[in-house]
C-alpha cells in the first residue's frame, strides 16, 4: 500500500517522537509480561531515535531487561582460501556490531542504570558462517515488535539487500554493489575511501522483515535522502530496482521523513 509519510521538522523532532512510540512499547510489554523485540539499522537514519530513546528511558525510569535488539546486518570478510565469510573485527570504526554497541546498547543501559540495561545476550547480530539461524532465532522470539528501517541514498538498499534481491530472501551474505559501498562512505565517515569499504555483507533478508516484524517505520532525513523519499511514497508494492519499498508491504508500515527530504524530492529537477 502506498504510504502517506510522517513529516517532521528535522530528524531531532522525528527521533523525539519516534523514542517516546518506542518507550511507550517497551513500558506496555514490561506491563504485560512480555518481551520487546526492536529490530535496529547501523547508521545515520535512526541515530536520534536512539539518542531521543536514551533520554526516554531516563526520563520514565525503564528496565530494559526485557528488550532484545536485533541489529539488522553487518560487514563480513571473506576467506579466499576457504571461501567463507566472517564478520569483521567489531573494533573497527565502520563495524555495525561496533555501532550497536557503542549508540543503542551502551547509550541506553547509561541511561537505565546499573543491572537495568539490554542484556548482553539479548543483543543480535546475523553470522555469516549460519545466517539461516539467525531467521530462526528471530522466529523463536515470536518475530520482532517494531523493525526500524533506513534507505540507501543512492540505491535504495534496506539492510544490504541489494537491488533486484528476491522478496523472500531470508538472511543472506552478499556482495555489497558499488553504489551500496558508495552509500556507506557518508553513512560511515570513518572511511577515507572507496577501497576501505569491505565489499562483503551479511543481512536480514527482505522476507524476514516483511514476515517478521508486526510494524515497521522507515525513517529518511536530510537533502541526500530526497530520492529515496521520492521512491518510498511513491511506491505501492515493493519494487526491486529500489528494494526499501519492500516497507509497503509490511504489516503496519509508516514512513517518518523531515521536510528537507520531503521538500528536495517534490522538487522539480532541472536538466542542464
Ligand atoms: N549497513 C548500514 C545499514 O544498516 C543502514 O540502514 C544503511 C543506511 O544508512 P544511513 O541511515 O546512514 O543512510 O547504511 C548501511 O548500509
Amino acid at each position: 500500500m502506498r504510504v502517506v509519510p510522517t513529516v517532521f521538522r528535522d530528524s531531532e523532532a522525528l527521533g523525539c517522537v519516534l523514542a517516546a512510540e518506542i518507550a511507550d512499547e517497551i513500558d506496555g510489554a514490561a506491563r504485560d509480561g512480555r518481551r520487546y523485540v526492536l529490530g535496529c539499522p547501523g547508521g545515520r537514519s535512526a541515530h536520534s531515535t536512539y539518542r531521543a530513546l536514551a533520554d526516554e528511558v531516563a526520563a520514565r525510569g525503564l528496565d530494559l531487561g526485557h528488550v532484545v535488539i536485533v541489529m539488522m546486518d553487518e560487514y563480513v570478510d571473506r576467506d579466499e582460501a576457504t571461501a567463507g565469510y566472517r564478520r569483521i573485527d567489531p573494533e573497527l570504526l565502520h563495524s555495525c556490531v561496533r555501532f550497536g554497541r557503542r549508540e543503542i546498547v551502551r547509550r541506553l543501559g547509561a541511561a537505565a542504570g546499573p543491572g537495568r540495561g539490554v542484556k548482553a545476550e539479548h543483543f543480535l547480530v546475523p553470522d555469516p558462517a549460519e545466517p539461516d539461524a539467525y531467521d530462526e532465532r528471530i522466529a523463536a522470539l515470536g518475530g520482532i515488535d517494531l523493525f526500524l528501517l533506513a534507505s540507501g541514498a543512492g540505491d535504495g538498499h534496506i539492510a544490504f539487500n541489494p537491488a533486484g534481491t528476491a522478496p523472500d530472501a531470508r538472511t543472506h551474505v552478499v556482495a555489497l554493489p558499488e553504489q551500496t559501498r558508495k552509500d556507506n562512505l557518508a553513512t560511515f565517515p570513518s572511511f577515507r575511501g572507496l577501497d576501505e569499504v569491505p565489499r562483503y555483507g551479511v543481512t536480514v533478508g527482505i522476507g524476514t522483515i516483511r514476515e517478521r516484524s508486526k510494524r515497521v517505520v522507515m525513517v529518511a532525513h536530510g537533502a541526500d535522502k530526497a530520492r529515496a523519499v521520492g521512491r518510498l511514497t511513491g511506491a505501492e508494492h515493493y519494487e526491486p530496482d529500489w528494494p526499501a519499498t519492500i516497507f509497503t508491504d509490511c504489516a503496519r508500515p509508516r514512513l517518518y521523513v523531515d521536510e528537507v527530504a520531503l521538500k528536495v524530492a517534490a522538487a522539480p529537477t532541472t536538466s542542464a
